[in-house]
């Protein structure tokens, strides 16, 4: 490898967005001495909007098309990118960021919620770009290997963070349907040839329409389809409403609307509908006129209802209550502000809301501000009963202690949009009563799904190649651990079906010597696991996209409170490295707290991690003996940091965000300082860990006293640089050590 060593640092949203303004300086000053070149790429979802609708904007407002070049990048072998959470945009955050944009100038178009025309059909094409989680799929070119680094384990159950108690006898529940979802229905074949294929939908009557023009199919690559019908769902609903209502207990909806973008917000449509029922039949034609759509949560009738006759949006309004006071309580997101589960579709995301009921006892919080036992509604049974084995372990055997708990790390198949996760594009809603089928070059039906108007049609795709490299991966792991791996995979469900012949296929090819290997269902596997876990022991799971995404929660949210702290890394099969930071979000809850107070209780420790592995990779790629050297004096300091307990704290006036990027980067200088292999740093960084020492309590007091008054940083999606990098970089003096490197 020739070029230059160069490490890719996305720029992105929300909380460690802000993070980075006082995090990267520190990183670049450290790594600069060393020739490794860290460049910034920014794609927050303003970069993006404004990446995909340059035609108005001024030359010193167009951004580039980064996510298309770092998609790029993820095809050559010297791709080394350090990924952080980014926004995976609902509609209302859509439109809100446009909002803000044209309000800084950007002459950017609106999102057309309904599109009648041909122009408001492209634009939302080219608005779909943007939408919902649009950045990860582009980048995740390699399966995914997510685990807590030693170090953070070892500080977890040394520390074990608070678990809600569980007893025996709560009620809460996973409520999921009996028939009529994705799992009862769905069929997949796996492809003898390549071939195209399209997609169509035939009526009653046999007229047919292309729903799809063109998807290439690879040999050897499993196709499925399947159907939500939404009389079930709706059926479905209507009952656990009652049923909630007669527990006495709250009624929660568990989906994944911004990475589903297309299906998860129509089933969260249909719930918000059957739930305020008696309002949306009694005003059907206003709300119509209105322009109000479900999908995007109670808020938008809110919304929309603002400009109405005084009169008219207090009927409205009462009307709402009276749904309150009929209906089961709805858990609620901000009881303070009375915004509910059903206000927007982006506020519970299942891969983050399902462990945190766990953690809180089975609870949620209800409209009078505590917590309450919940029926947890996740429609489609391919999933939803993981959840529920796990409610059933916790009512048996209690809360989970943190301080002897073993791991479940998680090897992911993810790559070119594997599953579910890829499948928006193929997602549709049936036009009418008929037929979807998907029909290959020489016009065979491959596979057909009878519909019924408004049904959901879901088809999913995964290649070959990716599922290979994600077998080997489990070996590997299994192979360097000397864990068993359990692939988590249903022989009832028709697409499982399709993968477990071929991982049987495949184990053989690798060295499974002496390794446990076993292909269990995922309730099976859950039993297992947590059974081991409670025993102290390590079991991998090895699974699809959606379980990945779910599991690198739930687990390290068990284990060590957040999953912030994960490692998660992202082997290209092109030969580079994706080292994402944590498998958590961009927690827009703590964006709010720094806005108000001025304290930022983001922690930074995937960021750490990610780097660690980062330069860890590129030593290797580059023989790059000091980049080898950055990685492991970084390790040493993330483990006295971890020692220390350095991690930010959630009260305002104690240390935070800023703060703890202060002590890592005196740990890390120190640790650059007590190495012999490089002289010249070692000279360095004697000078700036000597001096960080001496001005440690300067720079704190200096930290502190920027916190407990709102902060002003000139935008929430697009901030003002200037204004973020002066909140988030408070302190002179650690500034001045800082530049002077
Ligand atoms: N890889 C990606 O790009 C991902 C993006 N997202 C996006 O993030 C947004 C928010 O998603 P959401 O599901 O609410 O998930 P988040 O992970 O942002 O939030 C869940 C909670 O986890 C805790 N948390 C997460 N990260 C940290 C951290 N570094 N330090 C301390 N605590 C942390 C916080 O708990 P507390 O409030 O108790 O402090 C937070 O409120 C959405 O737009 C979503 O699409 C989500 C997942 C991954
Ligand atoms: O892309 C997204 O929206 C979320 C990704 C995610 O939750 C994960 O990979 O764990
Ligand atoms: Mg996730």
């Amino acid at each position: 490898m020739t070029k230059t060593p160069k490490i890719v640092y996305t720029k992105i949203d929300e909380a460690p967005a802000l993070a980075s303004y006082s995090l990267l300086p520190i990183i670049k000053a450290f790594t600069k001495t060393s020739g490794i070149n860290i460049e910034t790429k920014d794609i927050s979802l303003p970069a993006r909007i404004i990446a995909n609708f340059p035609d108005n904007l001024k030359a010193d407002q167009k951004i580039p098309d980064n996510l298309a070049e770092l998609g790029a990048l993820t095809q050559q072998p010297e791709a080394n990118i350090i990924k952080l959470p980014n926004i995976s945009a609902s509609i209302p955050q859509l439109e809100a960021a446009i909002k803000e944009l044209q309000e800084k100038g950007y002459d950017i178009p609106n999102y057309p919620e309904e599109a009648n025309t041909d122009t408001e059909k492209e634009l939302q094409k080219r608005f779909a770009k943007v939408l919902g989680s649009a950045v990860n799929p582009v980048l995740r070119e390699g399966n995914s290997d997510r685990r807590s680094a030693a170090s953070v384990k070892q500080y977890a159950k040394n520390n074990p963070h608070r678990m809600g108690a569980w007893t025996s006898d709560s009620k809460s529940h996973v409520a999921y349907m009996q028939g009529g979802d994705f799992y009862g229905s769905e069929k997949s074949i796996c492809l003898d040839n390549a071939t195209n294929v399209t997609i169509e939908f035939a009526d009653e009557a046999g007229q047919t329409k292309v729903l799809k023009e063109k998807t290439a199919l690879l040999k050897g690559e499993v196709i499925d389809a399947s159907v939500m019908n939404v009389k079930a769902l709706r059926k479905f609903y209507a009952e656990q409403i009652e049923d909630a209502k007669a527990k006495d207990i709250l009624l929660s909806l568990h989906l994944k609307a911004t990475m589903m973008k297309v299906s998860d917000p129509v089933m969260f449509g249909h719930a918000v509908e059957v739930f305020y029922r008696d309002v949306f039949e009694k005003h059907a034609a206003l709300i119509k006129e209105l322009g109000v759509n479900v999908n995007n949560g109670l808020g938008d009738l809110y919304a929309k209802i603002q400009n109405l006759p005084a009169d008219k949006k207090a009927e409205i309004e009462a009307d709402i209550k009276v749904v309150y006071e009929k209906q089961a309580d709805l858990a609620m997101v901000d009881s303070d502000k009375g915004i509910t589960n059903l206000h927007v579709p982006n506020s519970v995301i299942i891969d983050a809301s399902m462990p945190v009921v766990i953690r809180d006892s089975g609870k949620m919080w209800n409209p009078a501000g505590k917590l309450q036992d919940t029926k947890a509604l996740i429609p489609d049974r391919a999933y939803a009963t993981i959840y529920q084995e796990v409610i059933e372990d916790c009512k048996k055997h209690g809360a989970f202690n943190p301080a002897t708990l073993g791991c479940v790390p998680n090897v992911g198949l993810m790559a070119q949009k594997a599953e579910e996760y890829g499948s928006h594009d193929k997602t549709f809603i049936a036009p009418a009563n008929g037929t979807i089928k998907i029909v290959d070059e020489a016009g065979n039906c491959l596979l057909d799904q009878k519909v019924e108007t408004g049904d959901i049609y879901r088809a999913c795709q995964a290649k070959d190649a990716p599922i290979k490299d994600w077998v080997k991966l489990a070996v590997n792991r299994a192979r360097a651990t000397g864990a068993p791996a359990i692939f988590w995979l249903d022989e009832n469900r028709a697409h499982d079906a399709q993968i477990i012949k071929k991982v049987k296929v495949y184990l053989p090819e690798f060295n499974k010597e002496g390794l446990d290997i076993r292909i269990l269902t995922p309730v099976e596997a859950m039993r297992v696991s947590l059974e081991r876990i409670r025993n102290g022991e390590d079991t991998i799971s090895v699974t699809g996209n959606v379980l990945r995404d779910f599991l690198t929660d739930l687990f390290p949210i068990i284990e060590l409170g957040t999953s912030a702290k994960m490692l998660s890394i992202v082997p290209l099969m092109c030969g580079g490295g994706l080292f994402e930071t944590g498998a958590g979000g961009s927690a827009p809850k703590h964006v709010q707290q720094f806005l108000a107070e001025g304290h930022l209780r983001w922690d930074s420790l995937g960021e750490y991690l990610a780097l660690g592995v980062s330069l860890e990779h590129l030593a290797n790629a580059y023989k790059n003996e000091k980049a080898a050297l950055f990685a492991n004096t970084l390790d040493h300091a993330v483990s006295k940091f971890l020692e220390n307990k350095k991690s930010p704290s959630r009260k305002v006036k104690e240390l935070d965000n800023r703060g703890s990027h202060f002590y890592l980067a005196m740990y890390w200088a120190q640790a650059l300082a007590a190495q012999n292999i490089d002289a010249e740093l070692q000279a360095t960084f004697a000078n700036v860990a000597k001096e960080m020492e001496a001005k440690e309590t300067t720079i704190i007091q200096e930290l502190n006293d920027a916190q407990g008054e709102p902060v002003n940083i000139g935008g929430y999606y697009l901030p003002n640089e200037e204004l973020a990098a002066k909140a988030m970089r408070p302190s002179a003096t650690l500034n001045a050590i800082i530049d002077a490197i």
